[in-house]
């Protein structure tokens, strides 16, 4: 993690989103360091790389890291498939080993702020963030529990050009005064239709798995932002159309999207 500590030694911080949009005068600024937390499947990542693009900040997810290593035939491959296909969490010092040199590699090429997707996961990891770095803002995304194994077992990646959609059509009755709701699916475009694959880990007994570590061990660091006062915890509404709009109001962010497609 030498590089995130030399990235903030050098720039002060922006606590919130609400700051990072303010009239204030600028400060000697540097770009977000923002956390995005969240049950598998609830859309961490389709979110947090949508506001990345907005934002001009690196998308870090340690899922993608992993899955890169594990492709890569190294020496910690066999023992990363296995793990991960048994839904289990990678150790803590693999992944604060794939990330560092993430962000090492990044700030070689002189990127600056960053989303993290997928870290933390535990407390252990939460509090080695905490040692070297100032996060900004944790947002934590949730989702009806029924949708999540559906959306899970929906997801689908192109081989070709690596992009990500959801098959599933998720549709809840609303009762008991829980609001219903209505999920299309995310399909890709006609000529990556032929080139879907399903993520090995997707199967229905390994996202169970995944779901219950995620209780286990990742529920906690819900609480550990929160006693800190920087979980902004965020409802998805249904899919893209009706939740991207809400998650930019919510970051104080729906102007600023404006702004940025009348310059572009
Ligand atoms: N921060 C982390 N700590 C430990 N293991 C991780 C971490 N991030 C990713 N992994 C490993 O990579 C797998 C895939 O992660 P990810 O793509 O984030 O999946 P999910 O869809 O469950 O959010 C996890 O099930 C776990 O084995």
């Amino acid at each position: 993690m030498a590089a995130i500590t030399r990235l903030v030694k050098r720039t002060p911080y922006l606590p919130c989103a609400a700051r990072f949009l303010s009239n204030a005068p600028p400060q000697k600024e540097r770009n977000v360091q923002w956390v995005f937390l969240g049950c598998p499947g609830v859309g961490k990542g389709t979110y947090a790389s949508r506001l990345c693009n907005l934002l001009g900040v690196p998308h870090i997810a340690t899922g993608d890291l992993v899955r890169s290593e594990l492709a890569s035939n190294g020496p910690l491959s066999s023992q990363l498939s296995e793990i991960v296909n048994q839904g289990k969490l990678v150790s803590d010092e693999i992944i604060m080993s794939l990330l560092s040199k993430r962000l090492a590699d990044g700030e070689a090429k002189g990127e600056s702020g960053f989303i993290l997707d997928g870290f933390p996961r535990t407390i252990k990891q939460a509090e080695i963030l905490e040692g070297v770095t100032d996060i900004d803002l944790v947002v934590n995304l949730k989702i009806q529990e029924e949708a999540l194994l559906a959306k899970c077992l929906g997801r689908r990646i192109c081989n070709q050009c690596g992009g990500n959609f959801n098959v599933a059509s998720i549709s809840i009755k609303g009762e008991n005064g829980r609001p219903g709701m209505v999920m299309a699916p995310l399909l890709p475009p006609a000529h990556c239709m032929s080139k879907l694959v399903t993520r090995s880990d997707d199967t229905e007994e390994v996202v169970k798995e995944r779901l219950r570590i995620y209780s286990e061990k990742s529920q906690p660091v819900e609480e550990f932002y929160r006693s800190r006062g920087k979980l902004l915890e965020f409802d998805l509404p249904g899919g893209i159309p009706e939740s991207w709009p809400k998650l930019l109001q919510a970051l104080n962010l729906y102007d600023y999207e404006e702004k940025q497609s009348v310059a572009a």
